[in-house]
């Protein structure tokens, strides 16, 4: 079922996500759950804690070329783990947890990714372009970090203005 995204600054994204150890049937209803909300309020990417479960997991769908999002790309990874990272690659990321709001963030280019399966199968991957992006925002999540934290000094004041103005304006 779609569950509540949580929304900044709500305290809740700021805590600390916890491995998980059971691969079972609450696991495969949370991706479940996860990935229904993902998809409904147009995200790529969704990290547990978004809708308020504090585990190690996440879920990554990349649109294709021709514009679909199909399951087929769907990457589900709990307890994953940054191996190697090297590049510095720059892009306007967005978070369903922020909405509305877009900037540039610096992140590593090239990424080598441990991670398990819904299943607890252990996976090891590579990934450069916008997967790396999304992996490394999806797992500041799990250490309670949002993209806005990683802004400049005056971008971040640019943000704070912004936002403020949205929610005196009622979003
Ligand atoms: C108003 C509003 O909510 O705008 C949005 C903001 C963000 C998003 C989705 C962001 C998202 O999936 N981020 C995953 C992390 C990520 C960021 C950049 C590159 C790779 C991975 C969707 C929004 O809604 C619509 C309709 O576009
Ligand atoms: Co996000």
């Amino acid at each position: 079922m779609i569950r509540e995204i949580l929304v900044y600054p709500n305290k809740l994204l700021r805590e600390t996500s916890k491995e998980v150890t059971h691969f079972d049937v609450h696991l495969h209803t949370l991706l479940h759950d996860m990935y229904e909300t993902m998809v409904a309020k147009e995200g790529i990417g969704l990290a547990a804690i978004q809708v308020g479960v504090p585990l190690n997991v996440l879920i990554i769908n990349l649109v294709d070329e021709e514009g679909y999002q199909t399951a087929e790309t769907l990457y589900e990874m709990i307890n994953p783990v940054i191996l190697e990272k090297d590049g510095i690659t720059i892009y306007q990321e967005g978070c369903l947890s922020v909405p509305g709001y877009y900037d540039e963030i610096e992140r590593a280019a090239h990424i080598k990714v441990v991670y398990c399966d819904r299943d607890g199968n252990r996976c090891e991957e590579e990934f450069t372009d916008l997967m790396a992006i999304a992996v490394q925002h999806e797992m500041d999540h799990l250490k309670g970090r949002l993209f806005i934290e990683k802004l400049s000094y005056l971008k971040r004041k640019k943000f704070d203005k912004e936002w403020k103005k949205k929610q005196k304006a009622g979003k």
